[in-house]
């Protein structure tokens, strides 16, 4: 039996035209969601993902800034220019690209954005929020897994999730979110014993562990839902994910692919922040 292929790239792509047509209507009422991205240094994998943000911005019909700093950006200038943003009245998202150079504090950057503007969903007023239950913004990537489960047809209420990682930009908040849905969670990660006996468990098993082609077809419960948030390099210039998907194809019930899973939801949620945030302020 082979698994159903989880087709984020299409599933994003209805997302982002939900999001436009809803933009064209703000529009006529005089709000323009507006989403401000900044890149500092060179870093060409970031020059990338922050072309893409803009594209899409674009197409969204949102306002859309990006301001590219130089490497030798100090943190202090870093910080002006958040200052700048958080009191723009045209920017409703902020989202500063990670990773920042080593001589920035990355957390000092963070905690700097305005919690009403903070489309990453990384800060830790924003990350209380979402373990509290409150209402906020939600990180985008885990965001965009739990949309990815509910459209595969898999309610978490009540099975139980695995998730391989504990990062606090997905591996946490996942679990949280997870949680919120009501599954029974549990997180592995780099010291965990006996990682493939609790991982073969999971009736959903996300992982997120950036390690190319790491899960293989022995951690993976026959019919399990299996979402896969590795982006990988590899030197041959392709992408794989932290799962074997080709080995996991026949075990798995459901799966994401790499391109094109979980990485379009990302920048789906992002723009959805954005215009969740730009309704908030005007009170839509
Ligand atoms: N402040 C901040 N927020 C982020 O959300 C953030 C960040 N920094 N730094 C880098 C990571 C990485 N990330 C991805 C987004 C989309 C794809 C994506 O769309 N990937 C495509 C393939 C793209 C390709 O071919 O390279 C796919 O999986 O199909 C991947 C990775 C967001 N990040």
């Amino acid at each position: 039996m082979s698994a159903k292929v989880i087709e984020g790239k299409r599933i994003a792509q209805e997302i982002r035209e939900e999001i436009r047509q809803e933009t064209e209507r703000l529009k006529e009422r005089g709000i323009v969601p507006g989403l401000a991205v900044v890149l500092v240094g060179g870093d060409p994998a970031s020059a990338v993902y922050v072309g893409n943000k803009e594209k899409t911005c674009k197409e969204m019909g949102f306002h859309s800034e990006v301001h590219r700093l130089p490497e030798e950006t100090t943190q202090e200038q870093l910080l002006a220019v958040v200052a700048d943003l958080n009191r723009n009245d045209a920017v409703h998202g902020i989202l500063v690209q990670l990773p920042l150079p080593k001589h920035i504090a990355e957390k000092a950057v963070i905690d700097a954005i305005a919690v009403e503007k903070d489309v990453d969903g990384f800060s830790p007023q924003s990350t209380g929020n979402l373990v509290i239950g409150d209402e906020s913004l939600l990180p985008c990537t885990p965001a965009g897994i739990i949309e990815l489960i509910r459209r595969a047809g898999v309610d978490p209420a009540g099975k139980h999730a695995v998730v391989i990682g504990r990062s606090n930009i997905v591996g946490k908040p996942v679990a949280m979110l997870l949680l919120r849905e009501n599954a029974t969670v549990t997180i592995c990660h780099s010291r965990t014993e006996n990682m493939e006996a609790i991982a073969s468990q999971a009736d959903i098993l996300v992982v997120a562990i950036g390690k190319p082609k790491a899960i293989g077809r022995r951690y993976v419960k026959p019919g399990a839902i299996v979402i896969d948030v590795g982006v990988n390099r590899l030197e041959s210039g392709k992408l794989a994910g932290d799962v074997d998907y080709d080995e996991c194809l026949d075990v798995a019930g459901a799966i994401t692919p790499v391109p094109g899973g979980v990485g379009p939801m990302t920048i789906a949620m992002l723009m959805q922040n954005t215009l969740k945030a730009a309704k908030r302020k005007a009170g839509v």
